[in-house]
């Protein structure tokens, strides 16, 4: 779905070959400052790159209006905004901001479970917990139902039993839907377990791209 080729932005990534495959999820694991969210931030073309191509559906991104690409192509980020209003605002923003039809009170509540918050569509969100907000924030890219779901460390300010429930739906939803997944995460053992490709970084370059049974978890 996604070819690199010999792509450099600043001194920060150099990939020389990298496919990220359709309908599968691929993790994105590697220390802090290892070019993940860059890699990221490239494929929907909030960065762009300096040098190289990267092909989406054999197409270069470059050649791609990037709000025809955002409507695919959606990203959350590691700390996603919360916006004035109930959590169903917050969900709904997302498809006003991409002028997508919103969607009836039952369907906000589906997606609620999906991400297992079992609040009231009217509560405020600001007064949401920090790991609460994330799951909003998950909902409404899902509620978007783009084809690829990029996600930032989705389960940071999450304690792992509820990281580990939220990633099962989240890779459960991506299967039944033949969704992509690319997802940043810290967690090798949530890359050993659900990915079924990794992409190791290390210094803005990618140093294995399969499970490697000498990778200690
Ligand atoms: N816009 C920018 N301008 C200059 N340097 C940047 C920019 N964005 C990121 N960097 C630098 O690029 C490197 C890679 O950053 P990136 O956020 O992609 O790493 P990461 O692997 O996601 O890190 P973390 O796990 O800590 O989130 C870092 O050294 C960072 O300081």
């Amino acid at each position: 779905m996604f070819f690199f080729k010999e792509v450099i932005y600043k001194n920060i990534l150099d990939i020389e070959n990298l496919h990220i495959k359709k309908h599968a999820v691929t993790c994105i694991v590697g220390e802090s400052g290892s070019g993940k969210t860059t890699l990221l931030r490239l494929l929907n073309r909030l960065t762009s790159y300096d040098s190289g191509t990267i092909f989406y559906h054999k197409q270069p991104l470059s050649d791609i209006n990037p709000t025809e690409l955002r409507r695919e192509v959606v990203m959350l980020s590691q700390a996603p905004a919360i916006f004035d209003g109930s959590i169903k605002d917050n969900l709904l923003i997302g498809l006003r901001f991409s002028e997508k039809p919103l969607v009836p009170d039952h369907q906000l509540y589906d997606i609620l479970n999906l991400v297992k918050l079992h609040k009231d569509l009217a509560q405020d969100a600001e007064k949401l917990s920090g790991g609460e907000k994330q799951r909003v924030a998950l909902g409404r890219v899902v509620l978007m139902k783009p084809e690829v779901l990029l996600l930032d460390e989705p389960s940071s300010a999450l304690d792992e039993t509820t990281e580990h429930i939220i990633i099962n739906a989240l890779i459960n939803y991506t299967k039944e839907n033949n969704k992509t997944l690319i997802m940043v995460t810290h967690s090798k053992q949530i890359a050993k377990e659900f990915a079924d490709d990794i992409i190791i970084m290390n210094k803005g370059m990618i140093i294995s791209e399969r499970w490697n049974k000498e990778w200690k978890v």
